[in-house]
């Protein structure tokens, strides 16, 4: 028997934040955490979010996981709207909807359970049959079947979270959110992880949003999303691709993110690099827009004419 890829019950993308703005108060103190973020995932894709420390990650997670709730915009995780859940809505959809891996180890695991007992007991919660088998085969799936009889102490780092990336994916969540799930290994560990991570999502259909300051992580994943200053500012896409020697290369490509009212964070080197400060000249070019320094337009126009 083996795992059955999840079945959605709704139409359209995984994720879907649109304006998406959190506002913590402390003391009279107001931090924007998530100025307008925009993000859309469908089902399916492995992307990982990776920004500085404090561009606003955690907060977007506690907000897809249905733990915390946005100030303002909208979210939708596995089509339920995260802006009008009620109290007993958020539980079914963090038990059903969301799987969760953490980076410590010890978080993700009872210490007191063995590894096939910590997958199966999210099952035991939502009172699901075959219990066993499923979690036989997600262990399997992860590369610690060998392992099911252990408790997380008599386990590695890597194996712990292997473990606990059965766990989250026990009752076949359509979305599993990982917050710096290799935070707490070596490279080759972390490698090893993220690689069965998006296989084991891959075989079973799962969106997988890993949140991470690791650029590392992105050698494993097709899309990473920058987060800077609580919003998506570019991402990278990684394909392969035939090459003229008929070997296969992988190619990066790297986006910068538009919202729909045309805004867009332009590189801060680019920025630096030409000098670019209070306005901008913006010209429609043949099949582009060009973005020129204050006053260098007029100033490339006096030239040309000065040519002619
Ligand atoms: N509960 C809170 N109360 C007040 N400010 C907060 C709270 N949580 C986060 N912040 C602030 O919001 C901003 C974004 O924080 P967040 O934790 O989302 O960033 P992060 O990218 O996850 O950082 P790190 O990589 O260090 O975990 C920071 O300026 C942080 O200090």
């Amino acid at each position: 028997m083996t795992t059955p890829p999840i079945s959605r019950d709704h139409q359209g993308p995984d994720i879907w934040c649109e304006d998406l703005v959190r506002i913590h108060t402390t003391e009279g103190v107001e931090v924007q955490a998530l100025q307008g973020l925009n993000l859309t995932v469908d089902p399916g894709e492995v992307v990982a979010v990776i920004g500085a420390s404090g561009s606003g990650k955690s907060t977007l997670l506690n907000i897809l996981s249905g733990l915390d709730r946005p100030t303002g915009g909208r979210a939708r995780v596995a089509g339920h709207d995260l802006t009008a859940m009620g109290t007993r809505q958020r539980i079914d959809f963090r038990r059903h909807s969301v799987g969760f891996v953490f980076q410590q180890t010890s978080r993700n695991l009872l210490p007191f359970l063995t590894a096939a007992e910590n997958v199966m007991m999210p099952m035991v919660i939502a009172g699901r049959a075959e219990r066993r088998a499923r979690a036989g085969q997600l262990l399997e799936l992860l590369g610690v079947a060998d392992h099911s009889h252990r408790r997380p102490t008599q386990l590695s780092g890597g194996q712990q979270q292997r473990v606990a990336i059965a766990t989250a994916l026990a009752n076949s969540p359509d979305v599993l959110l990982a917050d710096e799930p290799t935070g707490e290994l070596d490279e080759v560990n972390s490698a090893e992880v993220l690689e069965l991570m998006r296989s084991a999502a891959t075989d079973l259909g799962t969106t997988v949003l890993i949140v991470t300051h690791d650029p590392m992580v992105s050698d494993h994943v097709a899309r990473t999303v920058q987060i800077r200053d609580g919003r998506t500012s570019t991402e990278v896409l990684r394909r392969t691709e035939l090459g003229p020697d008929g070997v296969e290369r992988e190619v990066a490509e790297e986006y910068t993110v538009i919202d729909r009212n045309g805004r867009l964070q332009l590189p801060p080197a680019h920025v630096q690099d030409l000098g670019l400060h209070d306005r901008v000249r913006i010209t429609r070019e043949p099949g582009h827009v060009g973005v020129w320094p204050n006053g260098s337009v007029a100033r490339r126009a006096a030239v040309e004419e000065g040519d002619a």
